[in-house]
């Protein structure tokens, strides 16, 4: 396409929304009018399942749940008057609670006011607050937040040494929506032992977030923990983040949670129009079938121009493929479905992986977030004229014409700023893309069957240690490891029973091991 035709077909695909100051360009895909009217069927019905899932729909239907997102910035929309009315007191609370926090009504024992804040939670408990805390927390926040998204000891410890001296005036917020995730609960109960080390009194300490009657709630109701949030069945964790599960944190941190709420609102009307052409996130969606043929062919690459917005592609890799990547189909059919995605931020990744995508192997396309805004206040000029933004604004034009000039397709998204509304917005808009994107390919978005496979083949683990360690207890001579695993009934799991020792074997448990470290078999196992 020669440069006119490609600048009238820019104008021609170009989104704006103007409240929002927000362009969607997808002129850079390459698709045909022939491609999108082939589509237009399954649009037609992706706005209809849409539309149901709003009004209250279970559309979770393995988990018989309802899908309120889209509820919790619009609470009219929510199905009964309680809902609604639970929805705008919640955000109420939170509010209330975090000014007590700024303003030292709510504060700890020893200290006048609360400093920093840990925030423990994983996956969608964790992601949006990461998210938002370095995309919008101003650079001296009332609270500073730290997190613990991880059962890594080390990572642990490096937030507690960091707090050591601040403990005493550290909220802990446990974030977990079913309130029965091992990491969380592991993370809690590490940073509850700290807080004992110092004789500090936990529970004045900390806040759970989680649904009502969960294992969490029980425990910090009995515990009578500083506060407790609900976090409602029907919002799922990877769209949790304009729930308690992220207005609490960034509320904590002096972020306009408002903002954000209007932000989403505003991009839920948008994208509630069902036209492919005056709908950005069916303008997405309609992007990512043609890109990857409807079955995930192709990889997103997610490229921020902007520092503050380096953890959305992380955001988005939970977003998009927790919930497109699947086995089968809402007919129960194969289907292993998914996009991947990745990404950091522009121009830094030009000088990592940008080769790659320019030269090696075509199976991406690319999704440039451009921020029109360079910083607040006037620039220095690194040459005559030329400022630091210029260059970055220079190099994503740059990247994005030599990806297309080599048939790499790119989307570009363009916000005026990074703030609470044009976040917000951002996290609805995919919300929106994904929900569609499923229903184009016919596939529930809404669950995650095969993480389980994964929480439950660790608890067998954790359960043949706690057997083998017995066993091991009760014996005088050293054992082969085969010996060990007959003994244990367990002689198809040899390896993962020598994982289990080596591990112990690293950390000073007790576990000794004698041989040639290069032949397994030859390893004698005993306690000392
Ligand atoms: O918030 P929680 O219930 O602790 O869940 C945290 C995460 O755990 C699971 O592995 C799910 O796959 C995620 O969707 C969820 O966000």
């Amino acid at each position: 396409m020669d440069a006119t035709a490609l600048w009238q077909r820019y104008q021609e695909w170009l989104y704006f929304h103007e409240e929002l100051g927000f362009y969607l360009d997808v002129s850079r895909m390459r698709f045909d009018n022939a491609f999108v009217e082939a589509l237009q069927p399954k649009f037609d019905k992706a706005f209809k399942d849409m539309a149901e899932l709003e009004k209250g729909a279970i559309a979770n239907p393995d988990e018989n749940r309802m899908v309120g997102h889209y509820w919790l910035r619009n609470p009219d929309l929510a199905p009964s008057p309680e809902v609604t009315q639970e929805i705008v007191s919640v955000v109420e609370q939170i509010e209330v609670f975090a000014e007590k926090v700024h303003t030292g009504g709510i504060h700890p024992p020893k200290a006048p006011r609360f400093t920093d804040v840990i925030s423990i939670g994983i996956g969608g408990s964790a992601l949006g607050p990461q998210f938002v805390a370095q995309a919008l927390a101003p650079d001296f926040p009332p609270l500073a937040i730290h997190f613990i998204d991880n059962s890594d000891p080390a990572g642990i410890d490096r937030v507690l040494t960091q707090l050591r001296n601040r403990l005493s005036s550290t909220l802990v917020l446990v974030i977990s929506k079913s309130g029965g995730t091992p990491e969380p609960r592991n993370g809690m109960k590490e940073v509850k032992t700290a807080y004992s080390g110092q004789n500090l009194d936990f529970a004045k300490y900390a806040v759970a977030i989680t649904m009502p009657g969960s294992k969490l709630d029980k425990l910090a109701e009995s515990e009578e923990w500083l506060a407790r949030f609900s976090m409602y069945d029907w919002v799922g964790g990877r769209t949790s983040e304009m729930s308690t599960v992220g207005l609490v944190p960034a509320a904590l941190q002096g972020i306009d949670i408002r903002a954000m709420l209007e932000g989403a609102k505003i991009m839920d009307d948008a994208t509630r129009i069902p036209s492919i052409k005056s709908n950005p996130a069916a303008l997405l969606a309609l992007s990512w079938y043609f890109s990857g043929n409807g079955k995930g062919e192709k990889d997103m690459v997610v490229l921020p121009y902007k520092d503050s917005l380096l953890l959305f592609s992380r955001y988005l890799q939970q977003l998009v493929m927790e919930s497109l990547g699947k086995e089968k189909d809402l007919d129960g059919n194969i289907a292993h479905q998914g996009i991947a995605v990745y990404g950091n931020k522009g121009s830094t990744d030009q000088h990592a992986y940008v080769q790659q995508l320019r030269e090696g192997v075509p199976n991406f396309f690319a999704t440039f977030i451009e921020v029109l805004e360079d910083r607040k206040g006037t620039s220095v000029e690194v040459e005559a004229g030329i400022t630091s933004g210029d260059y970055l604004s220079g190099f994503l034009q740059g990247t994005r014409q030599a990806l297309y000039e080599n048939q790499r397709d790119s989307i570009v998204v363009t916000i005026p700023q990074v703030n609470p509304l044009t976040v917000g917005a951002l996290i609805a808009l995919y919300e929106r893309a994904v929900g569609f994107y499923a229903s184009l390919v016919n596939i529930n978005a809404y669950h995650q069957p095969g993480v389980e496979a994964g929480k439950k083949a660790a608890a067998a683990v954790l359960e043949l240690q706690k057997k083998v360690v017995e066993i091991l207890q009760a014996q005088s001579n050293p054992l082969s490891l085969e010996e060990l695993a007959q003994k244990a009934n367990e002689s198809d799991k040899v390896e993962s029973i020598y994982a289990i020792l080596r591990h112990l074997h690293a950390n000073g448990r007790g576990v000794v091991l004698e041989g040639n470290f290069a032949q397994p078999n030859s390893l004698k196992v005993s306690l000392n």
